[in-house]
């Protein structure tokens, strides 16, 4: 079967056991589900360091963090416009007859909890999460079926200073795990080019979001097949031409040459790129009339984190989505957002040499040198826990140079030795294991 390595975990992959012998214990395959990732310790701790970022800015930028099942209904996410995100849907009927889904976004359930909030929620709402989101794919193509995504959205904010201020979110949290904007960028366009294109067609509205996502998928894709597929929806010969011809503009002057200075989508991101400018992180931003993201319910500015040397997948994307809370039966309200995978930035901190180093350590190791002390070096080490030291208690009688072998492994900055004699005489040894400097410290002294 396909093996993968996961770009944070372990090789994952079928261990196909050996044929069923009658009383024998069948080994169990020790792999995680297909398209599934364990995080080890060491995959651990790069987990919780990136995560801790993307909390950290969070708060800093004062979002409020929330959390939502993983599990919800499937009619949160069954739009009817042809996204990817929907055919893969990891979706089944629980034991209530129930169709329920395992969240391939994040968003719809933002949205769920702010309707359920109502009025009990101010203005504007600016919330975030990290949480696991699944998609199921046939494995032929190999890839996870999970991954851990950041959002932070802003809800209850009409205008573009919500969109310049996700950006600038993302923008501190690539220069705090140094990512520079020699290294990555930020293609931004707004879904009104194509709205202000398609109302001059008379396009009707419901074959907005599923022209975007037919459109999205233009540089994975022919051109012919973009075409088809625009036409099959309804759209025109010459609307057609005008759409692929308006997302191959390369400037904004040229846009606004295009669609005349009166249109929103223009002044919409004018502003934004103006906001760059006051806010200093404008030299991250390209427009790029191509960029129109593959989730149906954009309806404005949108924008990906991209790798400047084009070796990776968007890093990150999001933008304005105005009208996703009324496809749930409540009043609009406007809302951007954005999403952040745990994945393509791991593989492109690997490419640039930024993994950071992070190895287990602790402050204390104590041990006993006698089995009738054990309980001894126990006191001691809860003495020392209570003061906030790290301490790693060894837990059975063993010879020393195992004793130091596990000091080693653990990065301990000190050996505690509880002895008898020393014991006796109210002290302990202490050994500081960079230096080999020893001493004597009395009990009372530890606390
Ligand atoms: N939506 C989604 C979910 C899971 C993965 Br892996 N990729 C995309």
């Amino acid at each position: 079967a396909a093996e993968t390595d996961s770009p944070t975990g372990g090789r994952s992959g079928a261990l196909t056991p050996g044929p069923a012998v009658a009383g024998e214990v069948q080994k169990i395959d020790v792999n995680p589900p297909k398209g599934t990732r364990d995080f080890p310790p060491e995959d651990m701790r790069l987990r919780n360091w990136l995560f801790n970022h993307f909390k950290e800015v969070s708060r800093l930028y004062g979002f409020e963090e929330v959390d939502y099942p993983v599990l919800e209904s499937e009619a949160l996410f069954t739009r009817k416009a042809g996204e990817e995100i929907k055919d893969q849907l990891y979706c089944f009927e629980d034991r209530g007859n129930r169709r329920v889904a395992l969240r391939p976004e994040l968003t719809p359930s933002l949205a769920r909890l702010v309707i359920q909030k109502g009025k009990s929620v101010s203005l504007p709402i600016k919330w975030f999460t990290v949480g696991q989101c699944w998609r199921y794919e046939r494995m032929t193509r190999g890839r996870r079926r999970e991954h851990y995504q950041w959002n932070m959205d802003i809800i209850g904010v009409p205008g573009v200073m919500a969109e310049a201020e996700l950006i600038a979110s993302i923008v501190t949290l690539f220069k705090r795990i140094g990512i520079t904007e020699s290294d990555v960028g930020f293609k931004v366009s707004s879904r009104k080019v194509l709205q202000e294109v398609l109302n001059c067609y008379s396009v009707p509205e419901n074959l907005f979001g599923k022209v975007c996502v037919i459109i999205d998928k233009i540089e994975k894709i022919p051109a012919d097949e973009i075409k088809k597929e625009l036409k099959a929806v309804g759209l025109s010969q010459e609307a057609v031409q005008e759409l692929l011809q308006v997302l191959s503009v390369k400037s904004l002057t040229e846009l606004e040459e295009r669609l005349g200075s009166s249109g929103e989508a223009v002044a919409d991101l004018k502003q934004l790129f103006s906001l760059a400018e006051k806010i200093g992180y404008s030299k991250w931003l390209q427009f790029d009339a191509s960029v129109v993201r593959g989730l149906a319910y954009y309806t404005g500015i949108v924008f990906e984190g991209f790798d400047r040397e084009g070796k990776l997948r968007a890093i990150c994307g999001g933008g304005r989505y105005d009208h996703l809370f009324s496809t749930f039966g409540a009043d609009d309200i406007s809302a951007c957002g954005f999403g952040f995978g745990d994945a393509v930035i791991v593989e492109l901190l690997k490419e640039k040499g930024l993994l950071p180093e992070l190895n287990l350590q602790i402050d204390d190791i104590v041990c006993a040198l006698d089995e009738d002390l054990q309980g001894c070096a126990a006191m001691v080490a809860n003495i020392l826990r209570e003061k906030g030291q790290i301490v790693e208690l060894v837990l059975e009688s063993k010879p020393l140079k195992w004793v130091f072998k596990r000091a080693a492994r653990l990065n301990a900055e000190r050996l505690v030795l509880v002895g008898n004699s020393e014991w006796q005489r109210g002290v302990v040894g202490v050994k500081i294991l960079s230096t080999a400097e020893q001493y004597e410290v009395k009990l009372d002294d530890l606390k």
